[in-house]
């Protein structure tokens, strides 16, 4: 990977951003960074004190300014899934390198997730989760330069096939 190009990871809470995001920046020798670690320690709050306390859209409001003002070369940058509500936001991590999306099926993402209502997602309440993962899909696609597709991979399947996409740019 180039001197200080990063790379950012987007997709559904459960698609593995976290953990791709890690294994990732030790396949490339890049600095790791989960934009849900730089919000809790700006805050000083967890992401669901900073939500019991106020309500998505500020959890949401405050996501945008951090990744809005981010600098981040040469990082994998892991961002939470709400991360694409801010068009300010993206823009900016879009300056330090390509977005790649890892996208999932609802069906996996059931399987992966089952604290839908209590894991600090950052929706409306009473939103389904049929209705979220529709509403993100059009978001992931949109800023995504990348896709790849993880439903049946493994974490090993996941790196590989995000390392091949990568050199194919
Ligand atoms: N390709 C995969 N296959 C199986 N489980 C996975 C895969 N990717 C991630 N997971 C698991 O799904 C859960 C959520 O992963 P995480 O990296 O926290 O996702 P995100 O950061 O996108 O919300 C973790 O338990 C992780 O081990
Ligand atoms: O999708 C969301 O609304 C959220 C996803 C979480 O990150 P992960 O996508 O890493 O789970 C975290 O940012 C917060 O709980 C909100
Ligand atoms: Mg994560």
């Amino acid at each position: 990977m180039k001197n200080n190009k990063s790379i950012v990871l987007i997709g559904m809470p459960g698609a593995g951003k976290s953990t791709v995001g890690v294994l990732l920046a030790k396949e490339l020798a890049l600095d790791f960074v989960d934009t849900d670690v730089l919000i809790q320690t700006r805050e000083g709050k967890t992401l669901q004190e900073i939500m019991n306390e106020s309500d998505y859209l500020n959890l949401r409001r405050i996501e945008g300014e951090v990744i809005a003002e981010a600098e981040l070369p040469g990082y994998v940058i892991a961002t939470g899934g709400s991360a694409v509500y801010s068009e300010a936001g993206m823009a900016n991590l879009g300056r330090f390198g390509p977005i790649v999306f890892l996208n999932c099926s609802a069906e996996e993402l059931r399987r992966r997730i089952h604290n839908y209502e209590s894991r600090g997602i950052a929706k409306a309440p009473g939103q389904s989760f049929a209705e979220l993962f529709e509403e993100r899909q059009a978001l992931y696609r949109k800023y995504a330069d990348i896709t790849v597709e993880c439903d049946g991979c493994d974490l090993q399947q996941v790196l590989d096939a995000v390392l091949r996409e990568l050199k194919a740019l």
